[in-house]
């Protein structure tokens, strides 16, 4: 399957949109990690095969159920970052998606079984170990919907079709979101480790 028809552009012209360009980028990201992981691939479909018995053409709902922050006054992050009230705060999740301190030791591999308990249901992650959607009052409302729409769309095409990366075609993160922030980048970013990057 050719996979120059998903959009992989994540740069600053391209906002994203809560509820189309979020869900499309994260579908992007996903069928890419797939193709360059065929194992998780396999795994995908022979839960298909198992759960569905071929009915994946006919899913309209499956069985299954940019960030800024201010400080409200000065503080100390975690990491021994001071910060103030006109410090804006902007969480990486691709980088905390990565990070060994959060996920451990194989935090690099894309492994379906990070999201199951031993007895193949589905492992609770705390929105803050995992806050693509953000965590407390002001997270995503489209959450579940989003969930919803990417797991009918991974089931449709996983099931039909094997995905494969097109040679040559370089697939990097851009931090495109810094352009909106007050018109400008940061005057100073930190790593988790408290760095300035
Ligand atoms: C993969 C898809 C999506 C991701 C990763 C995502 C992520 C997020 C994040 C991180 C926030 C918090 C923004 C902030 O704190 O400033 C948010 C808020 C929001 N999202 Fe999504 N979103 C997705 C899809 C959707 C969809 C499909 C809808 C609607 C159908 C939606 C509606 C909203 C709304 C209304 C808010 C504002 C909530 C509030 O401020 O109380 N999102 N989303």
């Amino acid at each position: 399957m050719n996979l120059e028809f998903l959009e992989l552009d994540l740069n600053a012209e391209t906002p994203l949109l809560a509820g189309r360009d979020s869900t499309g980028s994260t579908l992007s990201w996903l069928f890419y990690l797939i193709a360059k992981n065929p194992i998780a691939e396999d795994k995908i479909q022979e839960e298909l095969d198992t759960q569905l018995e071929g009915k994946c053409n006919d899913i309209r709902a499956i069985e299954l159920s940019k960030l800024h922050k201010i400080p409200v006054q000065p503080d100390t992050l975690p990491s021994g970052c001071q910060v103030d009230c006109n410090t804006t705060i902007i969480l990486f999740f691709y980088t905390m998606g990565r990070m060994e301190s959060v996920w451990g030791k194989d935090c690099l591999e894309f492994k379906l079984e990070r999201w199951f308990d031993k007895r193949g249901g589905i492992k609770h992650q705390p929105s803050y170990k995992f806050p693509a959607f953000n965590a407390g009052p002001r997270s995503c409302l489209g959450k579940q919907m989003s969930f919803t729409q990417i797991k009918i769309m991974v089931a449709r095409i996983v099931y039909r079709y094997h995905v494969e990366l097109v040679e040559g075609h370089p697939v990097l993160p851009s931090m495109g979101g810094f352009d909106g922030v007050r018109g400008g980048p940061p005057h100073k970013a930190h790593d988790f480790e408290g760095h300035v990057i």
